[in-house]
This record gives C-alpha cells, structure tokens and sequence, in this order.
C-alpha cells in the first residue's frame, strides 16, 4: 500500500546542531558572552527559532527586551547555516527505499522556512520531498497538529507515517492521531521508554522495513 510518509528534519533527517551552535555562539560573542556548549544547543532544538533564542537568552542571563534584536540576529544567519549539516547515517538510502516502494514523502519541522529550504537543497534532499512545511509556514506550529496535517493533506491519499526525534514531534503525532517511528539517537531529551511512539529505531537502514511492517499490521 502507497503511504504518506512525514518527516521531522533537525535530530530526524539531519545533524543541524553545529551549524545552531555555530550562528548561537556568533551572536553571543558579539554580545560579550560566554559561547554556550554543543549539549546546550542540541537541548535546546526543537520548538522553533524564537524557543531556542529565548533558551539561548536564559542560559547567559541576557534580559528579554534583547529578544527581537536577537532573534532577528539568528533568523538572519540562519538560512547561510548549512556548512556543518549532515544527513544522518542511511538517510538517502532510507529515502530512496521508501520512494521506490512508491510511498509519498514530505517534511514537517519547527525550523522556519527558508533555512529548511536552503539546507535541504544545499544537501541535495530536496528531490525526495513533495512537500515541505515549516515552522513559520502557518500561523501555529508543532505539537499543534495543524501543520502536520497540512503536510498529508498536501501528499494526496493513503495510510500515513510520521517520523521524529522529540517529544514535540510524539506529542504532535498523537494529536493528529497518526503512527509514529521514533528515532532515538536525534535530540531527544526524555528516555526512549517515557515517551509516546509505535515504532523506535536508531538506524535508517532499518527503516524502510519497519514502515512496511508497520503499514502491514495496520491494513
Ligand atoms: O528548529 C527547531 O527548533 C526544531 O526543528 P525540528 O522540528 O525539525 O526538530
Ligand atoms: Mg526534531
């Protein structure tokens, strides 16, 4: 059966945390401040660019009103923050498994637009997608199930999949009522075992089977 498979992006598809390390420390060097570490930034993904910048704020004490100037610093980084990006191990291969088996796929994340945009191309995933929405690509964002619908509704018909690393994104799969892979060696910041999902795996070669697996027990 042709399904609909969804995909979050920082900690599912992609390594993204040294390039948000990278453009965080940027900007607190120029604000006088002590760099935060990598562990730091990794904790700090996954509920959107002004989440981590306030995340960022608080771990150096840095007063709220600096707020917009600062996050308009990190929107503006942001889409050049490519060059130390890597998908994950087996990712293309996983991607171009499910394509072949004929499944439609499509990207849901909290990163806004244009720097998921600009990522995906500089990487060359691009192709694999039919659709891609972003953090700022509707008026909400996960774990409302809003955009992750949007993302399905965009792929036509069929039984559908999401894949993610957060809590955000198990929380945004039960609200849409959709099965959900978790993978387990992205950001997450809660134990495998406390958290909402169908199906773990922490290695994309194995993916492609489990989605079938997974598309077989549900028909
Ligand atoms: O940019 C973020 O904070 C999170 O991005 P993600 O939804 O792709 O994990
Ligand atoms: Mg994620």
């Amino acid at each position: 059966m042709n399904a609909r498979i969804v995909f979050d992006l920082d900690g599912t598809l992609i390594d993204s945390a040294p390039d948000i390390h990278g453009i965080a420390n940027a900007i607190l060097s120029e604000e006088g401040q002590e760099p935060i570490s990598l562990a730091q930034a990794r904790d700090f993904i996954g509920n959107g660019a002004s989440v981590f910048v306030q995340k960022m704020r608080a771990a150096r004490s840095i007063p709220e009103a600096e707020h917009p100037r600062l996050l308009a610093s990190f929107i503006r980084r942001y889409d050049h923050a490519v060059m130390l990006t890597l998908p994950y191990p087996g990712v293309v291969e996983a991607l171009a498994a499910l394509t072949a088996k004929g499944h439609r796929l499509g990207v849901c994340t909290n990163k806004p637009i244009r720097p998921t945009r600009a990522v995906l191309a500089h990487l060359g995933l691009d192709r694999w997608f039919g659709t891609v929405w972003g953090g700022d690509s509707l008026p909400v964002h996960k774990p409302d199930p809003a955009p992750l619908h949007a993302a399905f509704e965009a792929l036509g018909d069929g039984p559908r999949l999401y894949v993610g690393d957060s809590d955000v994104d198990a929380e945004t799969a039960q609200r849409a009522e959709v099965p959900f892979l978790l993978f387990t060696e992205g950001y997450r910041k809660v134990p495998v075992s406390e958290m909402h999902h169908d199906v773990p795996f922490d290695d994309f070669a194995t993916l492609p089977a489990l989605v079938e697996r997974l598309l077989a027990s549900a028909a």
